[in-house]
């Protein structure tokens, strides 16, 4: 599929910096993150220094109030692009400007809120030194930041644990810690790379019920994660990065066909005879538990499943349309 609002890159393609970051159709607004052709090559070895490619000319644009996913499988490069964009390392080539300014800006760095991959924690400080301390870093003070960092322990559902050591605590807590740092200095964009690693489910669901609090509050959201189901639960648009490359991005709603894929007709009661029967028309079956699954790919094909399932004696317990998924599109563009 092909549409205005989706960017496709082909392989290899680094051409020069695009004069737009943003796909065409894309909603107006203003651009908080501008990502054009942004490069990096690491020299890796001592003797003999081999380079890698870990982000070859990488372009998105992210507009106030989107919460904007960053996707891609380990190793595609979505970390670099975020320490790029953060100003902890230079791009070897490109351009990315943060509110307009060209990174790396202090200015532009202050409006934003930035959670690391790994958030380093002082070990022998509590959630609320460290919170306390990331906020007199924003140039927060007094009685205003110590209310602040207590009210950003509770929204992350840490304060429990505001004043134990932070080597003691487990990697989730550690990660909410590293949240209500981000959170702290009020920024007008969170940048999150994998906020949801290191959470359980409930966790997880927390930190997701959290970014659209956020997001409700007017805050802009880019996040990065390798986990589809979180992007097509949460963004309005996303960028798939694959070996250093967007190779799709644009508005969940548009990438995703919204025809039916593909319908799964279950059965109870089927008999070894009628699912040999289903196998050599060509259908896919599948038991789950008592009941058998089959995938049928067709209008057409669906009645046929049906007619001859029962005429069989079995019953339908379900027919069930499958539109195509965020896993669907990332197997078909990003593998
Ligand atoms: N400092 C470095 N020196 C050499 N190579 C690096 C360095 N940092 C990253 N890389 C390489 O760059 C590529 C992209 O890594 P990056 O961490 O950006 O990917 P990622 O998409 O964030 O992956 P993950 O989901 O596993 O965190 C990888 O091949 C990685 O090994």
């Amino acid at each position: 599929m092909s549409n205005a609002a989706e960017r496709i890159v082909e392989p290899g393609d680094q051409g020069a910096a695009p004069a737009s970051s943003v796909e065409e159709g894309a909603p107006e607004g203003e651009l908080l993150i501008d990502v054009r052709g942004l490069l990096k090559t690491f020299r890796v070895g001592f003797l003999r220094r081999r380079a890698v490619e870990a982000v070859k000319g990488v372009s998105f644009g992210v507009r106030r109030g989107e919460i904007f996913g960053f996707l891609g499988p380990n190793g595609a490069g979505k970390t670099t692009t975020i320490k790029m964009l953060t100003g902890l390392i230079a791009p070897t080539g490109g351009e990315a400007y943060l509110f307009g300014a060209r990174v790396p800006s202090p200015e532009a760095r202050r409006k934003i809120g930035f959670l690391p991959e790994n958030p380093y924690v002082y070990p022998y400080l509590t959630p609320r030194e460290f919170v306390e301390l990331c906020g007199r870093l924003s140039g927060m003070r007094g009685a205003a930041l110590r209310r602040r960092a207590m009210e950003v322990l509770d929204q992350v559902k840490i304060a429990y644990a505001a004043d134990r050591q932070v080597r003691r605590l487990s990697k989730g807590m550690l990660q909410r810690t590293g949240l209500a740092a981000a959170l702290v200095a009020d920024p007008e964009m969170l940048i999150l790379d994998e906020p949801m690693s290191g959470l359980d489910p409930v966790g997880r669901k927390e930190v997701r019920d959290l970014i659209f609090a956020e997001r409700d509050q007017g805050r802009t959201i880019f996040f990065s994660t390798h986990i589809l189901s979180d992007v097509e639960a949460m963004c309005d648009r996303v960028a798939i990065l694959r070996e250093g490359q967007v190779v799709v991005s644009g508005a969940i709603r548009q990438l995703l066909r919204g025809d039916v894929l593909r319908t799964e007709v279950t059965l109870a009661g089927a008999s070894e005879g009628l699912l040999a029967d289903l196998v050599a028309k060509g259908f896919a079956t599948t038991r789950r538990g008592d009941v058998v699954v089959v995938d049928v790919e067709g209008e057409a094909r669906v009645r046929e499943a049906l007619r001859a399932s029962l005429a069989a004696g079995a019953q339908v317990v379900e027919v069930a349309p499958r539109r195509e998924t965020l896993e669907d599109l990332f197997m078909r563009r990003a593998l």
